[in-house]
């Protein structure tokens, strides 16, 4: 059975067509790249493709359930989608601590390993008000990562990072990915995207590619 399935999906905002007859199927266990122009349509893809929008035509399929607004969301889903949301008043891992009281399999021990996985120090006093572009980076994705959430959706997460904290990510994502996580991941650094991807799509006013 395939992972996520989207049949012929269409989205419309009145007369822009921002997704058009978009078909794909991801299988679990493996890295998906999207590629595409400013404003082509990928975060509205992942949107969709999340159940945070709902489709004019066609339907997604998750493990073979088909995503209904009415019902949770079948699997485990971690998301970077554009400006994640922090308590700026909190420390870093206080922001963790909170969405992980949410979950009620993530550990204090989770919590601290995975800061340290994306390059921040567990135990930082400062709030995150106080940290730079590319700490707050590291914490979305490590947001996105807590709880080992089955499918990873990750938009533009090289943004700010610099080379070490470059590498560190993509062996960080490769974990995940051998631990059987299926992961979509858009950016515009292509030479990222071809060293992650095992398979790459390209976006063009809506319209997928592969
Ligand atoms: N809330 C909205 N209402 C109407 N149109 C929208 C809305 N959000 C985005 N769009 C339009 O949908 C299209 C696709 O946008 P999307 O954010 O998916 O692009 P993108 O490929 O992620 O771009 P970028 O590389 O800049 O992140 C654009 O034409 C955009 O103007």
């Amino acid at each position: 059975m395939k992972f996520i399935e989207a049949r012929t999906i269409t989205k419309r905002f009145r007369k822009n067509t921002v997704l058009q007859h978009i078909s794909l199927s991801l299988e679990k266990g493996k890295i998906y790249g999207f590629q595409g122009i400013n404003g082509s349509g990928k975060t509205m893809l992942f949107r969709a493709l999340l159940g945070l929008i709902q489709v004019n035509e066609g339907a997604i399929y998750i493990k073979g359930e088909r995503l209904q607004r009415s019902k949770p969301f079948p699997v485990r889903a971690g998301v970077l989608l554009e400006n994640p949301g922090f308590i700026k008043e909190f420390t870093g891992r206080k922001n963790l601590q909170l969405l992980a009281s949410l979950q009620k399999d993530t550990s204090n021990a989770d919590i601290t390993s995975l800061l340290q996985e994306v390059g921040l120090q567990p135990d930082d006093p400062r709030k995150v008000k106080k940290y730079s572009l590319g700490m707050k980076q590291k914490l979305g994705i490590a947001q996105a990562l807590l709880g080992s959430p089955e499918f990873i959706v990750l938009d533009e997460p090289t943004n700010a990072l610099d080379e070490n904290s470059l590498t560190a990510l993509e062996n960080l994502l490769h974990a995940y990915k051998r631990a059987g996580a299926t992961l979509c991941i858009a950016s515009h650094d292509k030479a990222f995207l071809q060293r992650m991807s095992d398979q790459i799509f390209t976006i063009h006013e809506g319209t997928l590619t592969s």
